[in-house]
């Protein structure tokens, strides 16, 4: 009986979307400037990585051939022949280049409407909805009320925060409320009260997400961000493959941020993970657990969180050699009728200008000992994964997308 896998990789995009300059994002190529990058000596770091991108596993289920049938171009170090299973490029409908966008259209649902923003300028939240904040959450104030990276504003503004209580709140070109508070001396259950009232007041505005950020250490050199991030989000316009799945009476297994991401529906196992190596780890674990007809979601965040956005080139060659390195664990314990999908949700590329994601087609790897090798092509929307996904487990059709097998 089958199951399915996804590892979705957070931000590995392959360039090529038709309306990237929509978005100031025409040329962005997470996985090919990476590759770029490192054939020419620009990804090395001592101690971490150095020459060419080997990412050889991923490469032989159709890496290099899904980016030159995205972009026209074979990134240097990759092959364009793969040596097993079915390749693709995987085109987003959905307006948003967001996590929550490209997950809700990989399990079969584009986002119908646009999401809410803040604007660039300074404030960036409405001066009601602050006053809201601080009025139901009891606070001194906020700081921040700018878009803004992180680990930028938890530097500049943390201790501050410690010496006042003031909540740090940012924004960026997400759909995303995000408040960074200090785990001890503010507290992580308040911080989580904090975000789940700012939730309520942001969900009229069509904000997909608030953030909880919370982090350690004692001053701008020592502040670190800890696995405690915890997302507030909208739920699903429509049910989703791991609503349709639960619903059939099958395993839905959602490990890392998965949960978070659909609000927790359709969910029948959530299970927590922080990195690649323990996100795969996880992965192995519910592999082994797994019924019949279950379905089994990891997102790995690290790629977007930790390198994308941080610009970060060796780091995220780094990251990406190592969940190559262990890929073969995974393929062998697949079964005969076991269906693996690895893709991604956006574009984050770390040589690009700014901080934020890029629009980019994602690429579609497919693998099942049970599948003929081929190529699926350039599908017109993430929809389509999912709806193979729904085949392949014996689920009835869903409203969007196409299986591609
Ligand atoms: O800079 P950090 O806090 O990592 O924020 C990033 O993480 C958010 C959620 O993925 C994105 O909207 C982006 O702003
Ligand atoms: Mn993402
Ligand atoms: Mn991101």
């Amino acid at each position: 009986m089958p199951r399915a896998i996804i590892c979705l990789l957070d931000s590995v995009g392959i360039g090529g979307a038709p309306d990237a300059d929509h978005y100031g994002d025409q040329g962005a190529n997470t996985l090919g400037h990476i590759a770029e990058w490192a054939a020419s000596g620009k990804a090395d770091r001592e101690g971490l990585r150095s020459g060419p991108l080997i990412v050889p596993n991923l490469d032989a289920m159709g890496l290099g051939a899904a980016v030159k049938l995205s972009t026209g171009t074979l990134p240097p170090g990759l092959s364009d022949t793969p040596k097993g299973g079915c390749f693709g490029v995987g085109r987003e409908v959905s307006r948003g280049k967001d996590t929550p966008s490209g997950h809700w259209e990989i399990a079969g649902v584009p986002v119908p409407f646009d999401w809410g923003y803040f604007p660039q300028s300074e404030p960036a939240f409405p001066p009601d909805l602050v006053a809201a904040l601080v009025n139901r959450a009891g606070l001194p104030g906020i700081l921040g009320n700018k878009h803004a990276s992180g680990t930028d504003i938890i530097a500049a503004l943390g201790e501050e925060h410690i010496r006042t209580g003031k909540p740090i709140c940012y924004t960026s070109i997400d759909s995303v409320f995000q408040i960074a508070a200090h785990e001890t001396h503010f507290g992580l259950d308040r911080l989580y009260e904090v975000c789940r009232i700012a939730f309520e007041l942001t969900e009229p505005l069509r904000i997909g997400r608030v953030i909880a950020r919370p982090f350690v250490g004692e001053d701008r050199n020592s502040f670190r961000r800890t696995g405690n991030r915890r997302d507030f989000a909208i739920a699903p316009p429509e049910p989703t493959l791991l609503d349709r799945n639960a619903a059939a009476g099958h395993q839905v297994y959602a490990i890392g941020k998965i949960s978070d991401i659909y609000a927790g529906s359709g969910v029948t196992h959530k299970i927590k993970g922080t990195g690649i190596p323990q996100l795969f780890d996880k992965t192995l674990d519910a592999l082994e657990m797994a019924a019949d007809r279950a379905f089994i979601m990891t997102n790995f965040v690290d790629f977007d969180s930790e390198y994308g956005h941080r610009r970060d080139v060796p780091g995220y060659a780094a990251a990406l050699e190592l969940f190559d390195r262990r890929l073969p664990e995974l393929i062998a314990r697949l079964r005969h009728d076991d269906l693996l999908v690895i893709t991604a949700d956006h574009g984050n590329d770390p040589t690009w200008p700014g901080t934020d994601h890029t629009r980019e087609q994602v690429p579609i790897l497919i693998f099942s000992p049970a599948l003929p090798m081929g190529e699926i092509g350039i599908r017109p929307t993430f929809a389509d994964i999912g709806e193979t996904i729904a085949a392949w487990l014996g689920l009835a059709p869903g409203r969007h997308g196409q299986s591609f097998l």
